[in-house]
């Protein structure tokens, strides 16, 4: 088609025809929403409206039925809005999450409820544990683990001390960048803040391009991306969400050692989740110190071909547990294997706890 003026008017008129039909229709769904909330209200009047294994499904549908050409990935974040949106009418959904406002947790906690959701940012890792515990929040946003740099231990230690369960995860691309105040000197930079772990993930990158820099350790690249406001000879390395807070130019852009580098979160609250078909389920388990105990732990599993995604140890803090293992494995605790090998390993355990059943991350 050639691009005529003709053309043009044709094409925008067609696109503000599909407009229409899209709002129709997105209203439309809106108010099936809040029927359904209606609905739930009418069966529990303390009906929690949020149903993570439902947008699981939705989303996955939507993914399956995407012929392009936007691809299914971009199609399902736009989806993602929108049920956010019709949950909002709902329900607005609170989530506590690892702040500051411009952590990857809050990238991840929009990532997982969108931007109609209400993200409260707190100071620790136990204390998004305990905003949730308090009601104050109905669920929380926390990191767990990351593909370079391993497991977050606080994260592992508050589930032993905790009531919460696991009602979903989100897994974030990481990338960070080396970001400057409008006045810093960019030929002077002597010092670079960051949070530990982001400066493990671009160890190799900050070795070869500011080897005399020094690095200074913050608690969160928020914090790093807040103090380079007021040092001309500073920079921070931290993500998208900082570096637009706080209006940071970028010096250098995606500067983590691996490209694939990513980080897991969990999502926190009190509900069970039901099955979305396509699961996983995160258990901690006490094991009496005697010889082969990790493998009378795992042979279940191997034996019902239950396949564990996941495997850490923890010390135990207390006389009885001797080991502490968390361990993910795909399945939900409604399909009988999965039941099965649980019983199984409840009768060779010191202590089980189950920290939920909860649907794979989508996006
Ligand atoms: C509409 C519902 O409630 C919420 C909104 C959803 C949606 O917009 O599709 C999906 C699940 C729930 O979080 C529902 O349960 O079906």
């Amino acid at each position: 088609m050639s691009d005529t003026s003709t053309d043009l008017d044709e094409l925008r008129e067609r696109i503000d025809r599909i407009d229409g039909d899209i709002l129709r229709l997105i209203s439309e769904r809106a108010d099936c929403a809040q029927r359904v909330a209606r609905v739930k209200s009418a069966v529990d009047p303390q009906a929690v409206f949020y149903r993570p294994e439902r947008e699981a499904q939705v989303l996955r549908r939507i993914m399956a039925l995407n012929s392009g050409p936007l691809d299914a990935e971009e199609m399902a974040r736009l989806f993602r809005e929108i049920m956010s949106a019709c949950l909002a009418l709902e329900q607005p959904v609170k989530v506590a999450y690892l702040g500051p406002e411009g952590t990857f947790t809050q990238q991840a906690a929009l990532k997982h409820f969108g931007e109609s959701a209400k993200s409260l940012p707190m100071a620790a890792i136990d204390e998004v544990f305990r905003e949730v515990e308090a009601g104050a929040a109905n669920y929380g946003v926390v990191p767990v683990e990351n593909s370079t740099e391993g497991v977050i231990n606080h994260t592992l230690d508050s589930f032993m001390d905790s009531s919460m369960r696991i009602c979903g995860e989100v897994v974030l691309r990481i990338h960070h960048h080396l970001l400057v105040a409008g006045t810093t000197r960019k030929d002077k930079i002597s010092r670079i803040y960051s949070h530990p772990q982001s400066f493990a993930q671009c160890r190799k990158w900050l070795d070869s391009h500011y080897p005399q820099a020094e690095r200074v350790p913050v608690s969160s690249n928020a914090e790093a991306a807040r103090l380079v406001k007021t040092e001309w000879h500073s920079a921070a390395i931290a993500g998208d969400m900082a570096a637009k807070l706080y209006e940071l130019e970028r010096v250098a852009e995606k500067i983590e050692d691996r490209p694939d580098n990513s980080t897991r979160f969990l999502i926190i609250g009190n509900q069970d989740i039901p099955l979305s078909g396509d699961d996983k389920t995160s258990l901690v388990v006490a094991m009496r110190n005697q010889p082969g105990a990790l493998h009378d732990l795992l042979e279940p599993f191997h034996r019902h071909q239950i396949d564990l995604t996941r495997l850490e140890t923890r010390p135990s803090r207390t006389g009885v547990w001797n080991y502490v293992f968390f361990i993910d494995f795909k399945g939900h605790r409604d399909q009988p294997e999965v039941d099965a090998v649980l019983e199984e390993v409840r009768l060779r355990a010191a202590e089980i706890k189950v920290l939920g059943s909860y649907p794979q991350g989508v996006l």
